[in-house]
């Protein structure tokens, strides 16, 4: 204590409430806490009844601690209704360094180019479903991405495709996310800040969150185990397809891994993956109503670059400067995860000032992308500042949309390649446009997004239309090449 006092000084930061601390809105947090950024500077100190907070408003800062100190801020806080309704199970929430290592290998297998590459032919099917539909009926193009991205990371975790959107899996694993992103929001729970409330007995007023706890736990493991024996029954049948659980459950590992770190880390890909990756992908079509003039660009880029003759493909993303600046213009204006937490395992001292061990620390990663000393005019939607920007600067957005250090996204390669290849497809095939109301105005859709740990926009509508006729032309031949009927894919 002495050394403390004597050597360092506390971050600056408005004053708390006695007992109660500093008082934050219940929902668009992040930008309440960007406003204080702006006053308190990159890092600064708040505190949530006795847990003493630290707010990151700064990529540079999040390296220094998350990325170059990257051990010492490997955890996160355990919020009391994550661990009453066992969310704490699997990687996300996971606390134990070894089963944290275990886990992220687990899905290593599919989060890097080598491992997707063994799902090619199945990521094309999907693709190509997904091109059909948003042709045939592109007013709900919504449900369509989020169909592609739900299809694929289920394929890929466990080998399981989709019976349409009644599918029992897909209805279980979205009620899933949905209760995950419940009992993620901190803020929402006073049990989270008092922990012995959990205590009390659930008929007492005021405690049914114990109630809604317990019944999230009892799905998720459900819908884990469900999932998990599907595949152990499929693979003993000899028709199990490629996925990420058949393969941790090969010989060669059987032994290395615990099951149920293979069943939860294998449910996380949905949980993850499948809600920010489509997220992303109506991010982009919002954007491109709202500036028609950025897809026009693009699309004059990819004729010149690509032609009319071909559909373009991820591999020519390093070819498509424009293009691909899109993506990460739409992820830094509208990030799919706002904020992520994280707590130092021991104490530490930053620029001067102490961190105590477990202080809660906010990586505030919409404040990150709106940086006014980094971007400027930053509410301003403009792929133009990446064209010429170096992409492993730590101020691209794609170095901050998906965490930092050790807990960063074991997604983002996948994630990245779909949400790519997808504006690259879509933009290539089709314009985006506003729709009009009855009296003939353009109906300009507002930049909301749902509330949550992940945000989604919020509904809106436009019109898709095929850019020409060679634009059928090239769906009906990427269906014709790419579908593959079911029962026509081969097991492991
Ligand atoms: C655009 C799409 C995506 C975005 C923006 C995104 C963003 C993030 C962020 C910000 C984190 C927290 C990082 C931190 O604490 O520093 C994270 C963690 C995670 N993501 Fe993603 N993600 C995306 C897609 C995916 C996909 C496709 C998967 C699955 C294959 C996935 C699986 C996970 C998992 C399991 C974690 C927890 C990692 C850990 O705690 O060690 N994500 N993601």
């Amino acid at each position: 204590v002495f050394w403390r006092s004597t050597t360092t000084s506390t971050f600056p930061g408005p004053r708390p409430i006695p007992l109660i601390g500093n008082i934050l809105p219940a929902q668009r947090v992040e930008k309440v806490l960007s406003a204080l950024g702006e006053k308190y500077g990159p890092i600064y100190a708040l505190k949530f009844f006795r847990t003493p907070v630290l707010v990151l408003n700064s990529a540079s800062v999040a390296r220094d601690l998350l990325e170059l100190r990257s051990s010492k801020y490997a955890n996160r806080p355990l919020p009391k209704i994550v661990e009453m309704s066992s969310f704490n199970r699997g990687i996300v929430m996971e606390h134990d360094p070894a089963r944290l290592r275990l886990g992220r290998k687990v899905i290593h297998a599919i989060g890097q180019s080598r491992g997707i590459e063994e799902y090619r032919a199945r990521i094309q099917h999907y693709l190509a479903t997904y091109l059909k539909r948003m042709h045939d009926n592109p007013r709900t193009f919504m449900q369509h991405a989020r169909s592609l991205v739900a299809s694929t990371t289920l394929e890929m975790s466990h080998g399981y495709e989709i019976q349409g959107e009644d599918d029992p899996l897909l209805s279980d694993a979205r009620t899933l996310v949905e209760n995950f992103s419940h009992a993620s929001d901190a803020g929402g729970y006073l049990v989270n800040w008092i922990p012995f409330l959990s205590i009390f007995p659930e008929w007492l007023p005021g405690m049914q969150f114990k109630t809604r706890a317990y019944e999230w736990g009892r799905q998720y493991n459900m819908v884990s185990q469900k999932a998990y024996d599907w595949v152990k029954r499929e693979m003993v049948k000899g028709t199990a397809r490629p996925s990420m659980v058949a393969k941790a459950l090969d010989e060669t590992t059987r032994d290395a891994i615990p099951e149920d770190v293979i069943m939860y880390s294998a449910v996380q890909v949905y949980t993850g993956g499948a809600d920010t990756t489509s997220s992303t992908i109506c991010g982009f079509i919002l954007m491109m109503v709202r500036h028609p003039d950025v897809g026009r660009k693009a699309q004059a880029e990819i004729d010149h670059v690509i032609g009319r003759d071909r559909l373009p493909t991820y591999a020519d993303r390093d070819k498509l400067p424009y293009t691909n600046a899109i993506l990460s213009e739409v992820l830094r204006v509208i990030p799919p995860i706002s904020a992520t937490l994280r707590e130092p395992s021991e104490d530490d001292v930053y620029d001067g000032r102490y961190i105590a061990k477990e202080t809660m620390i906010i990586e505030n990663i919409w404040g990150m992308l709106r940086d006014r000393d980094v971007y400027p005019d930053p509410d301003k939607f403009d792929p133009e500042r990446w064209v010429d920007f170096d992409g492993r600067h730590v101020h691209h957005p794609l170095n901050i949309v998906f965490g930092f250090g050790r807990r960063s996204c074991p997604g983002r390669v996948f994630a990245e390649e779909m949400a790519f290849t997808v504006v690259a497809l879509i933009l290539s095939l089709y314009d985006i446009s506003n729709d009009c109301d009855a009296s003939g105005k353009p109906i300009i859709p507002a930049m909301e997004q749902t509330t949550g740990s992940i945000m989604f926009p919020l509904p809106f509508t436009c019109k898709i239309t095929p850019r020409d006729l060679r634009a059928s032309e090239h769906v009906e031949k990427f269906y014709a090449t790419y579908y593959q009927a079911p029962g026509s894919v081969n097991a492991v």
